[in-house]
């Protein structure tokens, strides 16, 4: 769906607080909107992308730190399921199966350390049940890791390091995730809020690290896992076996323990403050539809459609590509879904959001439209705002056009008709707002609009490339992509200082289950009547203008004689 607003906020402010800056509301607020993307210089860098460089220089120092933090905080994470609190209860909702996802790890390892001491003592009584059990839970566990690392395969960073720190963000974000669920509590209407009354505001913060702000939710885990004994190291993990290598002594380890536990409050809020580099950013949609909650998980406003894919995506093939669904929740009296905040751990990002599909409207809005004439007079304007000879006289005399009119006249303006999809907005490192694509409709132009959002980088160019081809590939084996018509679905590319690179499935608002005779190919153009969404034709258009796009930044890279003088 197309850009219709836009906010900037600092993660540690209050939802309320969060700045709009919207084409369909105020065109006031904060942060600089470009209204014409060709007027804007995208290469300018501001002072924030001086002090960006700074950060980067810091970041590098201590990126493996914090890698190795995360393990250890991921570690004390991990409690038996029997201390969730009453709040697990309001995220009945999810549909089980991710729920179990989410927590069957954590059951897994306090089910397994009572197996093993079971199998242990059994050995010894020769018996072969529990022996079996174990093996397959074992199995299990093991197949559960490798879905688990298929999914974080999914981030495409241009070096090990950073995709090992992207991996691990992803892995941390993922079980604070469960056990902010144990520290949450349901209010009586219904609304899911954390327990701040026993914060350690900024108390056992290493000296020297005033500047940074302790995360609520982090804070209240740190404090929670450092009151139980420091045998739950001894509860290893995957993470945990990160950290502690099989070989080391019991002294070694005791020490190194003892080390992790004074950087875990030190890193965890480096790890914040590097949150907190950055605001939060909704680049396109609907005013108020989005918004990032304190706790950092991205709330959308709640739509049936919406949910029931968010929920099918989670158990689907192409659920390496979609941000994580927490549920959904009631706040202020409205619905939210919840969803993994797909900037978090990003520095400075640069967000570029693509509507896919050849059609931006579904048929029943066509059906609709026949039986109901509105006119749209935001829609005239906005229309006339971009070309004033594009409405008909009699809309001129109207003042106004039908929303289907103006559908399908900024479908067949842009390049959603013809290429099957469309830049919608770019946010760039240093916050600038591009969001004025209308005119961006040849190869050429959007090839260009690609160049500038990379900043022709090619690692990141080829990146993006490579998350696409595996998209294309995992799309064929997807259940939910053979049995829906993806309408108004967006592809979140989003890149930062740390070349971290990676394209999200987001929007699902529109998407709707074929019926059973109907057998989309993506790939066809579309007639009405046959539903076809056109959304492979974008993804390989969009391919082939990445490549079309590294050629070029190539061949800007390669030597030419002047540089021999
Ligand atoms: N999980 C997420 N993590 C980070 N940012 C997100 C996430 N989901 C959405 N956004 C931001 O919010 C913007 C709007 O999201 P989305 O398209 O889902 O909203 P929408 O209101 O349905 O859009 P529309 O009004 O076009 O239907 C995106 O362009 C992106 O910048
Ligand atoms: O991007 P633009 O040019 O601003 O146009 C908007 C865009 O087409 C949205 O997709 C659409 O919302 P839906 O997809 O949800 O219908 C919205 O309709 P609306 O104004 O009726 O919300 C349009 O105004």
């Amino acid at each position: 769906m197309s850009i219709s607003s836009l906010f900037m906020k600092g993660l540690d402010f209050p939802m309320q607080s969060m700045s709009t800056l919207s084409g369909k509301a105020s065109d006031a607020g904060d942060g600089e909107v470009a209204r014409d993307a060709g007027e804007e210089n995208i290469f300018d860098f501001s002072s924030s992308s001086i002090k960006s460089h700074r950060f980067k220089t810091t970041g590098l120092r201590i990126r493996p730190k914090l890698a190795s933090a995360q393990a250890v905080l991921s570690s004390k994470l991990e409690q038996p399921l029997g201390t969730q609190t009453s709040a697990h209860e309001e995220q009945e909702d999810m549909k089980p199966e991710y729920l179990e996802r989410l927590t069957r790890s954590t059951e897994e390892m306090t089910a397994d350390k009572d197996i093993e001491k079971q199998v242990m003592a059994d050995e010894a009584l020769g018996k072969e049940d529990s022996k079996n059990e174990w093996k397959g839970r074992t199995e299990l566990k093991e197949k559960l890791k490798d879905r688990m690392r298929e999914r974080l395969g999914g981030c495409l960073d241009n070096d090990e390091s950073s995709e090992r720190e992207m991996t691990d963000s992803r892995r941390h974000r993922q079980r604070s995730w469960v056990a902010k669920q144990r520290h949450a509590h349901t209010s009586r209407d219904g609304e899911l809020y954390m327990d701040r009354g026993t914060e350690r505001d900024g108390e056992d913060q290493d000296r020297g690290m005033k500047e940074f702000v302790p995360h609520p939710v982090l804070s209240r885990v740190l404090l929670h896992s450092s009151a139980s004994s420091s045998s739950s190291f001894n509860n290893s993990s995957a993470e945990s076996d990160e950290v502690f290598s099989e070989g080391e002594d019991a002294a070694a380890r005791r020490k190194t323990m003892s080390r992790c536990r004074s950087w875990r409050t030190f890193l965890t809020m480096m790890q914040w403050s590097k949150r907190t580099q950055s605001p939060w950013i909704q680049l396109a949609g609907h005013q108020g539809n989005v918004k990032l909650s304190e706790g950092g998980e991205v709330l959308k406003r709640f739509c049936e459609v919406e949910n029931i894919c968010l929920q099918a995506l989670m158990s689907d093939a192409l659920y390496q590509f979609v941000p994580q669904y927490f549920g959904h929740i009631s706040q202020d009296g409205d619905r939210y879904i919840r969803l993994e905040d797909l900037l978090s751990g990003l520095k400075y990002p640069v967000i570029m959001d693509c509507k896919m599909g050849v059609r931006t409207y579904q048929e029943d809005e066509i059906i609709k439209a026949r039986s109901n004439v509105t006119m749209r007079t935001d829609m005239y304007h906005k229309m006339v705002k971009v070309d004033p000879a594009a409405p008909t006289e009699e809309e001129h005399a109207l003042g106004g056009v039908t929303k289907l009119r103006y559908m399908q006249w900024r479908d067949d303006s842009s390049t959603t008709s013809t290429l099957g999809f469309r830049v919608e907005g770019i946010v760039m490192g240093n916050g600038k707002v591009l969001r004025d694509f209308y005119k961006t409709c040849t190869n050429a132009q959007v090839t260009e609009t690609l160049l500038s959002f990379t900043k022709r980088q090619v690692p990141i160019l080829k990146a993006y490339k490579s998350r696409l081809q595996a998209l294309n590939e995992t799309l064929k084996l997807s259940a939910f992509f053979s049995k829906h018509e993806i309408i108004g679905s967006s592809l979140l590319f989003v890149h930062d200082s740390n070349n971290k690179a990676n394209i999200w499935m987001i929007d699902f608002g529109k998407t709707i289950p074929t019926p059973d005779n109907v057998h989309l190919k993506h790939d066809v153009p579309w007639v009405e009547g046959n539903r076809e969404d056109g959304y492979l034709t974008g993804l390989i258009s969009l391919i082939s203008l990445l490549g079309e796009a590294i050629g070029q930044a190539e061949e800007d890279k390669e030597p030419s004689l002047s540089d021999f003088h």
